[in-house]
């Protein structure tokens, strides 16, 4: 069934497309991917440049020829704005030829044309970096063309975009996931997903429970790096990377409500660039759709649709499903611009527009007949990573899971949050209940199964450690330089916004609180409001139940249970464990350390150090980890006390942040 082009919705609202075609500046670079939230800031001008496209330097490079034959100086100036845009991109930049900013028509004659590709060639080769052409159109003054400019990476690097993927049961996540990883269309009755799941049970149920993470490769020319497998079994991870310049590592979340819990830590301790929500055409907007649309928007990450199954769609129901996603995307609750995205063109636009995060393509795909997949996967390979890390701060490394290896030993894996970790560094490890850090040498690194000695802000890596029980270990601890002389805290103060609660939240309630990788029941000693109920925004003081934990201010936390749902940033960190005994502890630790051990400076990898788990054993380890998560669960006094309390009857289903919410958390 072939796709929709436009819905009445679209008609409504001319504004979405008026403003996309607006947001694409007459610049030569594309627009700044951190766009501002508000329509007049869409200009999507670089800093320090004016709205007729000169650079802040004083040189003109705002006219369609500048590139044809450009002067010493204005190379140099191209140079220099080329890095900073590659470096604002995270190591790429969409790059269009044959368009000025200077009121002149677009487009180059043939000639011209060759002229200004050779010279951004030679830009691209200054700064090592690929040149790919992603399309070519005409104009009045003749061809414009979009090119993606990506920095060369190492043969053991690749730069990393993650994505959640999130969308109610049976929207087709997994196998969306099995169609894209494994080259391989579905059968409409499973047959992709299977080479996903990752327990028994899910195989027997068709439903995924644990967070999982799956892998796609593009090389250098923008395809697509893995292949059908030969026999049906596990993708090498290894072959992948080595071949890539981009890695999309998806985090496949469940659907289910049951494992809402799951989900949410998906979303703030796998930290996520983007979400991709998928939705059943047939089914449309339910279950937990706007739930999980809610908890995206709320952590300040752009979301992108996928509407699946169009093959078995009637047409009035994909029309329906579309209309009622849009009008939910333009709500004052979501305040998106829903853009359905059907060619080349539209991904281009949307992608490079996309981090503003105001935007929000609709891509309407068949897993089974592969329709319209290729332009999901252009879109995937132009997607840029939203942070950009410095090297050169101390380290830090968020623990979201931990694996016993045999033959390898304790296995920590997570993401590297800042600085660079190599082999053989001693990090602080902890908090420990008692908010001790204590030392642990760097035995080996993995990167997606591959080793690597050493990793960087950005990026999710394994460690496998000497010395250390997996059992002292948890989520949410985290490893850091020594110079960052970590504290550990019990109590801290949130800005607090509630999303949905049945009746009212006051001092002494208790729910969970996801913040990073972070996952503890919390008790809210004092706010500065009586109660809360839904829409409220308070000053809320809290305090861990179990342990402390390493926390920063301004970080994204999400307090929950069950239904209740609030979203916040810490903004101060109280009761901080800095007792003179755990301080004394620590430095006896550090001291009883040889001395280059206790510093973070990098040693020659050892032969041996490459020792880490292989596919199945991760797997294993992913399978215990479920079983461990249930252990957990039933150990934790008290979690639920709170919420059984207040808790209702006759829920609704799910929530979308108030107009209130939306405004104040994204603003949070
Ligand atoms: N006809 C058709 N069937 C599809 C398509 N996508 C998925 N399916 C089928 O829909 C069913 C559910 O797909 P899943 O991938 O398991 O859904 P999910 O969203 O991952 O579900 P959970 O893991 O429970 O959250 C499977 O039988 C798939 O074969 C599609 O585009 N067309």
């Amino acid at each position: 069934m072939a796709s929709v082009s436009a819905t009445d919705e679209a008609a409504e609202c001319p504004a979405a497309t008026a403003a996309v075609e607006s947001i694409v500046p007459a610049c030569m670079f594309a627009p700044d991917r951190g766009c501002a939230d508000d329509a007049a800031e869409e200009e999507g001008f670089e800093d320090g440049e004016g709205a007729n496209g000169e650079s802040a330097d004083h040189l003109d490079l705002s006219s369609k020829m500048v590139l044809v034959s450009p002067t010493g100086e204005q190379y140099d100036s191209l140079i220099r704005h080329l890095r900073e845009r590659i470096d604002e991109g995270s190591g790429e930049t969409i790059f269009v030829v044959g368009m000025g900013s200077d009121g002149g028509d677009y487009g180059l004659d043939d000639k011209d044309m060759d002229a200004s590709v050779a010279t951004v060639r030679s830009l691209c080769d200054q700064i090592e970096a690929d040149l790919i052409l992603l399309r070519e159109r005409a104009d009045t003054g003749g061809k414009i063309r979009d090119y993606l400019i990506r920095r060369r990476v190492g043969e053991l690097d690749f730069l990393e975009v993650r994505v959640a993927v999130v969308g109610n049961v049976d929207a087709g996540k997994s196998t969306l996931l099995g169609v894209l990883t494994h080259g391989e269309l579905d059968n409409g009755r499973g047959f992709a997903r299977q080479k996903l799941f990752r327990h028994k049970h899910e195989m027997e149920s068709g439903r995924t429970s644990s967070v999982g993470n799956d892998i796609l490769g593009f090389d250098q020319e923008g395809q697509v790096v893995n292949k059908p497998d030969s026999h049906g079994g596990g993708l090498d991870w290894t072959t992948i990377c080595e071949k890539s310049s981009k890695i999309i590592t998806f985090i496949d979340l469940a659907g289910h409500e049951k494992y809402l819990k799951t989900t949410v830590f998906g979303m703030t301790g796998h930290m996520p660039d983007f979400c991709m929500l998928m939705v059943g055409s047939n089914a449309g907007i339910v279950g937990m759709t706007k739930e999980h649309l809610g908890l995206a928007l709320a952590l300040n990450v752009p979301v992108f649709v996928v509407v699946t199954k169009i093959d078995m769609c009637p047409a009035n129901v994909l029309q329906e499903t579309l209309k009622l996603l849009q009008r939910l995307l333009k709500s004052p609750g979501c305040r998106k611009i829903p853009v359905l995205v059907q060619n080349k063109d539209d991904v281009i636009v949307t992608a490079s527009n996309f981090s503003s995060e105001r935007m929000c393509p609709i891509f309407q795909i068949s897993n089974v007949t592969g329709e319209n997949m290729d332009l999901l996967k252009m879109f995937l390979n132009l997607l840029s990573s939203r942070t950009t890390f410095s090297n050169d701060e101390p380290a830090e490394f968020q623990i979201d899971d931990t694996y016993s290896v045999p033959g390898v030993g304790t296995v920590v894996s997570g993401t590297t949050l800042r600085g660079m970790i190599r082999l053989n560094d001693t990090l602080l490890l902890g908090p420990d209940p008692l908010g001790i850090f204590i030392p642990i040498a760097v035995k080996s690194i993995h990167r997606k199964r591959m080793p690597v000695r050493e990793v960087r802000g950005g990026q999710t890596a394994s460690f496998a450690l000497k010395k250390i029980k997996r059992s002292s270990i948890r989520k949410g601890m985290v490893m850091v330089s020594p110079k960052l002389m970590p504290q550990a805290t019990w109590e801290f103060e949130a800005e607090i916004l509630v999303l949905h609660h049945p009746t009212t939240i006051s001092p002494r309630y208790q729910a969970m609180v996801h913040c990073g990788s972070i996952r503890q029941t919390a008790t809210i000693l004092t706010m500065n409001k009586d109660c809360l109920r839904t829409g409220d925004k308070a000053s809320v003081h809290f305090r861990f139940i179990k342990t402390p934990e390493y926390m920063h201010c301004d970080k994204k936390l999400v307090f929950r249970e069950g239904r209740t749902k609030a979203v916040g940033t810490v903004t101060k960190l109280l009761q901080s464990v800095n007792t003179l005994a755990a301080k004394a502890q620590q430095a006896k630790m550090l001291a009883n350390k040889k001395p280059e051990e206790a510093g973070s400076t990098a040693r020659p990898p050892s032969p041996n150090s490459a020792q880490l788990p292989t596919v199945a054993e991760e797997e294993e380890a992913l399978c215990k980890d479920g079983n461990k998560e249930n252990k957990l669960k039933s150990g934790g006094g008290g979690r639920r006390r709170g919420g059984q309390r207040h808790r209702g009857k006759g829920l609704n289903a799910a929530t979308i942040p108030t107009p209130v919410a939306a405004g104040a958390a994204g603003t949070a």
